[in-house]
């Protein structure tokens, strides 16, 4: 049996595989800077899972999303399984990560079809059956990949329950990755609500009453002290996103503990369909130190640590272990985004690792990009610059202080006013009124900046009134905080009050589409985190974009990858605003949407991550050189493509 050292390295883009070498040597590809590591041992069906395996890496070498055009190849020895074979892009992290402790079959026949990264179900040709010992295996029908897609979109529409059809999803991402990352590229408006918000939100409330295969690594309290080794257990070793959360503030829906994995799957599905990045290079990580939702710790289904959250130190210690174990294994260009921590810890993490390592705070700084640009957007229906307009936040955590930053520091770079002026342009509301100055005190430190000269004012109605905010933003988590009075406020004092209901899932949205453009008389320009479809209103269809860090995550990140970039800058925050602004077309506009369509979001992602790279080359914070002329053809030519790849 020809066998790899754990299968998993077939499916990350491979720069090269040689055999039977021993001796270090070291050589030009023109490849990526990722790796392989084979093992060959005596089984006699060798050869032909050999033939998978060439054409596998060949496949990959064409599909491969490397930032490396040219790398140096070195092999080395390895004494795991047999006779070995390594071969290691020399920017990988340390060599010593190959060394693993098991092997894993590259499979034909039966466990080929077992096997989600190669699995083409009935799509496997007469060919492919006869030489991968399949035959028999399936029904005499052979299918398009295309035909697939149908039979599968025809399926999922007869579930009318949406965790229904997240499971369904959840099955095909197990079953035939491929097909999976085909469908979501090509249905993506119908299915991201289903592997995205609001359906994720309560497959993570249930997560574990449905949960069937692990689709990330769980790094509990329990692991204190041996987190590298964890890390090692993980199946892929060319890592290039993490995206980890400890599930103390998952959505808006608060504290799920461990079951929040659901949310960092389901954002690196969107970095791989949305975003193109490998889905090998994509690990889902939840940290586990306990909960404190009491129902979760009763429910007899709940698949964490049954005990309350640990703090302080202990809390600390966790997170800096996971931090530097990941730099060791992965290396300084893995990007880590933190996701849906509880605001305490958020900030602080973020200011903590991002001056060591390539972080990125979804949460703070994604949809502070995302928000921007639909406001750049906006700007062209409403008039006026961003320094001529005034904000009013519900919510002072880390959506509602991260988009307030952002905005002042695009207004300071417009205006040449310092940061400090701009930001009195934003006022933000929290669970104790208007922030002003009088709290100074009492207030988290993320806060104090925005607490401005003004009597105290008690909740947001009276907020509205008082400040007479041109763009009111809802970032507090809280649902139906947006009431008919607070619309009727905005909509007394703007001609068209810009609205955006940033909380998610749905029901936690600061008020539906039909509320904001019922009870503004149609006037409103609004956007929401969670997608709401199109209204009828007075005879009149609206449409309303989709407020949400999706459209910035993945064509960020894969700006960071392509340009080798080691630190996330507030400059690239900018930059991925204005790229997205850039795709709103007039007819976008004309039909009230400040985002373009999710259907062309590959397109989108690329443009993004070209600016996010040049920002990225012009700041001295990319790795990758030279820089290449053409950086949206070059981000697009990175791209993962679910298309299969035919095994001769
Ligand atoms: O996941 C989403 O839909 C957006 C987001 O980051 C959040 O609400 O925390
Ligand atoms: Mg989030």
């Amino acid at each position: 049996m020809y066998s790899l050292s754990q299968s998993s390295f077939l499916k990350n883009s491979l720069s090269g595989v040689s055999r039977g070498l021993t001796k270090s040597t070291s050589k030009k590809v023109s490849a990526p800077s990722v790796a392989v590591s084979a093992v060959s041992s005596n089984d006699r069906s060798g050869d032909r899972n050999l033939s998978v395996l060439e054409n596998t890496l060949k496949e990959m070498r064409e599909n491969a999303p490397s930032p490396s055009s040219s790398v140096v190849m070195k092999e080395s020895e390895l004494t795991v399984g047999g006779g070995v074979e390594d071969v290691y892009g020399e920017d990988s992290a340390t060599e010593d990560q190959y060394i693993t402790p098991w092997t894993v079959t590259v499979a034909s026949g039966y466990p080929l079809l077992r096997d989600p990264h190669y699995n083409k179900g009935l799509a496997f040709t007469e060919k492919e059956r006869d030489a991968h010992f399949l035959s028999g295996l399936l029904p005499p029908v052979v299918i398009s990949q295309h035909t697939q897609v149908k039979k599968m979109m025809h399926n999922i529409r007869q579930y009318h329950v949406p965790l229904q059809r997240y499971m369904a999803m959840m099955d095909l991402q197990e079953r035939n990755e491929r097909l999976f990352y085909k469908l979501l590229i090509d249905n993506v408006e119908e299915l991201l609500p289903v592997v995205y918000t609001p359906t994720v939100g309560e497959a993570c409330q249930k997560y574990g009453s449905i949960f069937r295969q692990p689709q990330g690594l769980f790094i509990s309290l329990k692991e204190k002290g041996r987190i590298l080794e964890v890390l090692k257990n993980w199946p892929e070793k060319k890592i290039q996103v993490i995206v980890v959360t400890d599930g103390e503030r998952i959505l808006g829906l608060g504290d799920l503990g461990c079951q929040g994995m659901g949310i960092p799957v389901g954002k690196l599905s969107l970095y791989s369909a949305l975003g193109g990045i490998r889905p090998s290079a994509c690990l889902p990580v939840t940290i586990d130190v306990g909960t404190n939702n009491e129902e979760l710790l009763k429910d007899e289904f709940y698949i964490g640590l049954r005990q309350r959250r640990a703090t302080g130190q202990e809390y600390a210690e966790l997170l800096d272990e996971f931090m530097s174990a990941v730099k060791q294994n992965y290396g300084e260009k893995v990007l880590i985004q933190f996701e849906d921590f509880a605001n305490h810890n958020a900030f602080d993490l973020l200011a903590k690792y991002g001056t060591t390592h390539l972080v990125f705070n979804d949460d703070i700084q994604g949809t502070a990009s995302v928000v921007l640009s639909g406001l750049m957007a906006a700007l062209k229906l409403v008039g006026g610059t961003l320094a001529e307009h005034t904000f009013l936040f519900l919510g002072a955590g880390e959506a509602g202080t991260g988009i307030a930053e952002l905005i002042a520091l695009e207004m300071s770079k417009q205006t040449n006013v310092p940061l400090e002026e701009t930001r009195k342009k934003i006022w933000l509301v929290d669970s104790k009124g208007l922030i002003v100055r009088s709290r100074m005190d009492s207030l988290q430190h993320f806060k104090k900046p925005w607490a401005h000269e003004r009597q105290p004012v008690r909740n947001l109605l009276d907020a509205v009134k008082a400040i007479k905010p041109t763009v009111l933003i809802g970032s507090s988590g809280a649902g139906r905080t947006f009431t008919k009075e607070v619309v009727e406020a905005m909509s007394s004092v703007n001609e068209k009050p810009i609205i955006l209901a940033l909380s998610n899932p749905t029901s936690q949205s600061e008020c539906t589409a039909e509320e904001a453009y019922k009870w503004s008389d149609g006037r409103a320009i609004f956007a929401s985190g969670s997608p709401f479809d199109p209204v009828e209103y007075k005879g009149k269809v609206f449409s309303s974009g989709q407020a949400n860090n999706a459209y910035i995550f993945p064509g960020f990140g894969l700006g960071l990858i392509i340009s080798g970039a080691i630190r996330v800058h507030d400059d690239m925050l900018l930059a991925a605003s204005e790229a997205l602004a850039e795709q709103v077309t007039e007819e976008n506009l004309e039909n009230g949407l400040i985002y373009p369509p999710f259907a062309n979001i590959r397109k989108i992602s690329a443009q993004i991550a070209a600016k996010v790279a040049a920002k990225a080359y012009e700041l001295g914070l990319a790795t990758r050189l030279p820089q290449p002329e053409d950086l949206v053809s070059y981000a697009e030519s990175c791209m993962y493509s679910p298309n299969y790849h035919s095994y001769r």
